[in-house]
């Protein structure tokens, strides 16, 4: 199968999931994520950490979204789309004030001056949606290569501390995706089954 086959395959399959599965997924995720932030010792300083909000099927954030708010001394970012900058994403501080604004694919975004816009090295933990992830931590996304072109930074600067972490669910995983020159692989994957690291 090329990309483009294995993406509608995969996009499909993580339509189908009945909303029980949904949820049920979503209450999983979500304890795994509270386990990780008790183990990993980073989590004891303030951390910027960005999520998305889950569309198409995506494996649900919005109760991770609201405990990091309520629960814990991180901070919250999304990505917003710079169609300025060659298609490059940047990220912006989401909290529940913040001003909604959609982008051109209909997916919502915090409004904010871009001089409040960070570039992807200024995020400690970048939980990011995909479409499918195989066993080697290679990704595969919508196809517009925003995540690609924003972390591009780590593929020539190994000590690079960002982390990239996939947030999805286990049926999006394959054994093997085919991996371009530019695509960035995942530090780890947190499903519905648990968190791990490549
Ligand atoms: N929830 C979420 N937010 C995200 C992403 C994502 O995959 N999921 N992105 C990850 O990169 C970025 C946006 N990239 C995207 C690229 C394509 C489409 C999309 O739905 N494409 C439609 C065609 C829409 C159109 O032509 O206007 C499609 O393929 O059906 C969505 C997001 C940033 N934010
Ligand atoms: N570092 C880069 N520099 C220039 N072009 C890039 C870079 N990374 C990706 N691209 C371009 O973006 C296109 C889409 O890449 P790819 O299919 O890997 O996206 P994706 O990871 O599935 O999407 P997304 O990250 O938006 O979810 C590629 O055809 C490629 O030309």
């Amino acid at each position: 199968m090329t990309p483009s086959e294995i993406r509608k395959h995969l996009r499909v399959q993580r339509n189908n999931l009945s909303n029980s599965d949904q949820t049920l997924h979503a209450k999983q995720a979500f304890n795994h994520f509270k386990q990780l932030l008790q183990t990993e010792t980073a989590f004891q300083t303030p951390q910027k950490i960005a999520l998305f909000l889950s569309q198409d099927g995506e494996l649900s954030t919005q109760e991770t979204i609201e405990y990091l708010w309520q629960k814990t001394h991180h901070q919250v970012y999304l990505p917003v789309l710079e169609t300025r900058d060659e298609w490059h994403m940047a990220f912006v501080h989401y909290t529940a004030q913040s001003t909604m604004i959609k982008n051109q694919f209909g997916i919502l975004e915090p409004a904010a001056p871009h001089e409040d816009h960070l570039s992807g090295e200024k995020i400690d933990w970048v939980f990011m949606p995909l479409v499918g992830f195989d066993l080697k931590g290679n990704r595969l996304g919508m196809g517009g290569g925003y995540y690609d072109r924003t972390f591009a930074f780590k593929l020539n600067n190994p000590i690079e501390t960002t982390k990239l972490i996939g947030w999805a669910h286990q049926c999006q995983q394959v054994e093997n995706l085919p991996a371009e020159d530019w695509d960035v692989p995942l530090d780890g994957i947190l499903t519905e089954q648990g968190y791990r690291e490549f």
